[in-house]
């Protein structure tokens, strides 16, 4: 795990014993799992420990503090909720996946981790942001590779309680994205709090992280139903 070590290191972040059997774990049971259901194209040890588990830890870079409320929406194999579950232990984790097969993993490598305090829910974001269980109930909620902007907000915003925050990673640029999802946003009860440069070793390909700020309840008309936020983004 070296090349997670040394990128975590820059985040100022040593893992202890236990924490990287977890990792080595992860990646072991990644790669056997995706051998028979596919969760990842990433498969290579270097490149899971760079593309999966240090772009996922590299969300500490928006001030994590570890007692958050963290929802992870459209987890897929569990990034980034998962590798932030095994770095911040105190946090409770939600990770929310539509595909059964994929929450399945999910609910498999949790165990396996020996990871407590995380509830796998297999809906969809729509649905789920129905739920009162779920609704506004979350301080933290990430989200990466589901969707444009615009789509996201409404998928994420809704589970976020005012004063929380939603970190999704991006790539390139994306000032046309963000100005494409600004009404979307605003409607959602967000705003742009900020935007990080990612820069860690292995990872200096123009990734950043969008930082929204909860300042106002979701009205109960959103998220609208299931597909819609993709199909229709709002405008
Ligand atoms: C490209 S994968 C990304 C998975 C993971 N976040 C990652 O970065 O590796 C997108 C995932 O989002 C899930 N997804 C897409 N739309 C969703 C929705 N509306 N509600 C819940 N899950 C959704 C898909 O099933 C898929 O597993």
């Amino acid at each position: 795990m070296n090349k997670l070590i040394c990128g975590l290191s820059s985040l100022g972040i040593s893992l202890s014993s236990v924490q990287l059997e977890q990792f080595e774990t992860y990646y072991r049971e990644l790669v056997d799992y995706n051998s028979r259901v596919n969760l990842t194209a990433i498969t290579g040890y270097e490149d899971i420990q760079l593309k999966h588990f240090l772009d996922s830890a590299s969300l500490a870079l928006a001030g994590i503090k570890g007692d958050e409320k963290l929802l992870d929406v459209g987890s897929g194999a569990g990034f980034p909720g998962l590798p932030l579950k095994i770095i911040f232990p105190g946090m409770k984790l939600g990770l929310l996946e539509a595909t059964q097969k994929k929450a399945r993993f999910l609910s498999e490598i949790t165990a396996k981790l020996g990871l407590t305090g995380v509830e796998i829910i297999s809906q969809r974001a729509e649905d789920a942001a129905q739920n009162p269980l779920y609704r506004q109930k979350y301080t933290l909620v990430t989200s990466r590779a589901v969707a444009d902007m615009a789509t996201l907000a409404e998928l994420t915003l809704p589970f976020c309680a005012v004063g929380g925050r939603v970190v999704a990673p991006k790539k390139g640029d994306i000032e046309e994205e963000m100005d494409r999802a600004a009404s979307a946003i605003k409607k959602m009860g967000g705003r742009v709090s900020e935007i990080i440069k990612v820069d860690l070793p292995g990872l200096q390909d123009g990734r950043k992280l969008v930082v929204l700020e909860k300042i106002s309840n979701t009205l109960s008309q959103y998220p609208r139903r299931a597909g819609m936020p993709a199909k229709n983004p709002l405008i």
